[in-house]
Formats: C-alpha cells, structure tokens, sequence
C-alpha cells in the first residue's frame, strides 16, 4: 500500500515541556486509524502537525511526499476541527457553495447536503447552528473537496445516536474507495466497529499501534473472565489457571490469564457447568490497561 504520511523523529515542545516525543510512523491508503489516548497525550497536537498548523520542534513529516504547509499537499486534505466556529452572517450552504469552490475535484453541494442531512439548516447562519449542526456541518466540509485524506478530532462529539451511525457508515464507505480517516475520539466502541488500526499516545509517545484485535490482546494476559453455572458445590483452589473468583448465585467468574486452559482443567476434572461463557477484553479495559502502564 502507498505510504501517503510519514512521521520520522518527531519532537514537539512548548517551552520547556515536551509534548511529543520521538513519534515513528506511516500511513497508507484505505486506513481508518484512530489516535487514542487520555486528555493532553498528544492527539491534537499531533493531528495540528499532520495538517501544518504547528511545525515540529525537531524531526520530520511528509504529506504526499510534501511538507504538510505545502499548498499542494493540502489540496488533497479535508479535516474538521475538535472546537467549531463559523464566521458571523454567513448561512450555512453559502459556507458549502465556497469551501467547494476551492477544490478542483470536489464532490457536489448536493450529494454533501444529502450525505449530512442539511437540507433543514441550510438557510440558516451557519454561527447560530445547534452544536450537533455545526458539526454535521464542518463534516460536510471536511469531506466536500473529495480529499485522499480526512482528519477529524473527536468527529461524533455532540452527535445525536442516528448522526452518529451516519458518519460511522460514510467513514467506513470512504475508506472502501482508497481514501484514508485519521481520527481521535474518546468513543471506544465506535473505534472498535470501524478502524482498521489504533495508534495509542502516552506522554506524547506511541505505547501500542496495531488492529484493534491486536491492541485488546495486550490487555487480554490478566483480564478474561470465564463465567457459569454449576448448581453443584465444587471446589476449584486447586485449578491452576485461575487467577481470581466471585461466586453468586451458582454462578461462578473466574479471571484467568489462560481461558482455553481452565476450560480444559474444568472438563477433566469433571465439574458440572453450563452457559459457559468467555468475555474476551473490549477495548474500554485495554485502553484503561494501556492508561496504567508505564
Ligand atoms: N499551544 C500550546 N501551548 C502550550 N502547551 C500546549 C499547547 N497546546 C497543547 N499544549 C499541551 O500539550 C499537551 C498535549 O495537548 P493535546 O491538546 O495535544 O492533547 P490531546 O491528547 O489532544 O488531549 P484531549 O484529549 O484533552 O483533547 C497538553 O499538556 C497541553 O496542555
């Protein structure tokens, strides 16, 4: 796959505090990845390098083979910002019509305002839309110049339920055409549904990047529960792979670090069970998991 950003030793410091640390890395072509981490990891910052809107204090980033200022790297960008504001007195499609002016290849006002459902708001000035407009809005123009790439910084903030499902589906459909989605969000179960790959900030720095499957196996080693039921008294405490147990009501949780192993000990040691169950680690516990660490 075409390698289209590059990030090679970035630093970025404000004053004295270092922000970004060493950040390593490429994207291609068709990746949705999100930029995880906790509040003031680095994701804006990080996101404002990739666009030119903060230069690195040290170390490099290619945009389509460009510096990410150069105009014509830019062109093939859309982004929406985390906090939008939209000059007085413009109405919202004369915002559409002049945003789709600047682009050479951009897809119809039409097919946005269809896209983003508008058509209610369109008259109305764009700075006296509802939060949930301005964004739907601003997503509009982050996609309208039919940009290679998309940055969006929390895209689904503010987002009624049905708004939400929308963007989901346009993100994922956008990537099926071989254009990429970078983006942040503080939404896990929406990152699980559609990125293709997660890259998470700590202090600044990458401490996992992989598929989602990839980074929920990295919390997986102390945090699977076994559940069942079993209406007979058992005795479990000399199983070896069980690392803790709650037991209510006949029905047995079991953490364990190895679930195939104590389902085998369970078997042959005869306990009675049913409706087993295996919770394997959403992406809430491995985000909480890769938080702690160090
Ligand atoms: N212009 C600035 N001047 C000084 N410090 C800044 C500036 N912008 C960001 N920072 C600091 O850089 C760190 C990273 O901020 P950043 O906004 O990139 O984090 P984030 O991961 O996007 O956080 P959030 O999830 O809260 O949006 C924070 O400690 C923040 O205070």
């Amino acid at each position: 796959m075409a390698q289209i950003l590059k990030f090679n030793k970035v630093f970025k410091n404000y004053g004295n505090t270092s922000v970004i640390r060493d950040l390593n890395f490429s994207i291609s072509r068709g990746e949705i990845i999100a930029l995880l981490g906790v509040n003031g990891a680095g994701k804006t910052t990080t996101i404002k390098m990739m666009l030119g809107q903060e230069i690195p204090t040290s170390g490099t980033i290619e945009l389509f083979d460009k510096n990410p200022q150069d105009p014509e790297a830019r062109i093939s960008v859309g982004m929406t910002p985390q906090n939008i504001e939209f000059p007085e007195g413009i109405l919202a499609l004369e915002i559409l019509q002049f945003i789709h002016a600047h682009y050479p290849n951009p897809f119809s006002v039409l097919e946005m305002i269809q896209k983003f459902e508008l058509t209610s708001f369109l008259k109305t000035k764009a700075s006296k839309l509802s939060g949930g407009q301005k964004r739907r809005l601003a997503l509009a123009l982050a996609f309208i110049g039919n940009p290679s790439i998309v940055f969006l910084d929390e895209p689904t903030t503010g987002l009624d339920v049905e708004s939400r499902k929308t963007l989901l589906n346009i993100i994922r459909d956008y990537s099926k055409q071989g254009k990429t989605i970078f983006l942040t969000t503080h939404y896990l179960e929406e990152i699980e549904q559609i990125a293709t790959r997660i890259i998470f900030l700590q202090n600044g720095q990458i401490k996992a990047d992989g598929s989602v499957n990839e980074i929920k196996n990295l919390a997986n080693s102390s945090e699977t529960n076994v559940t069942f039921y079993s209406q007979f008294p058992i005795s479990l405490d000399h199983f070896k792979f069980i690392e803790s147990i709650e037991h209510e009501n006949n029905y047995f949780i079991i953490k364990t670090t190895n679930p195939d192993a104590l389902i085998y000990e369970l078997v042959e040691n005869k306990v009675p069970f049913r409706n087993l169950q295996i919770t394997r680690e959403n992406l809430e516990s491995a985000f909480i998991h890769l938080s702690k660490g160090n």
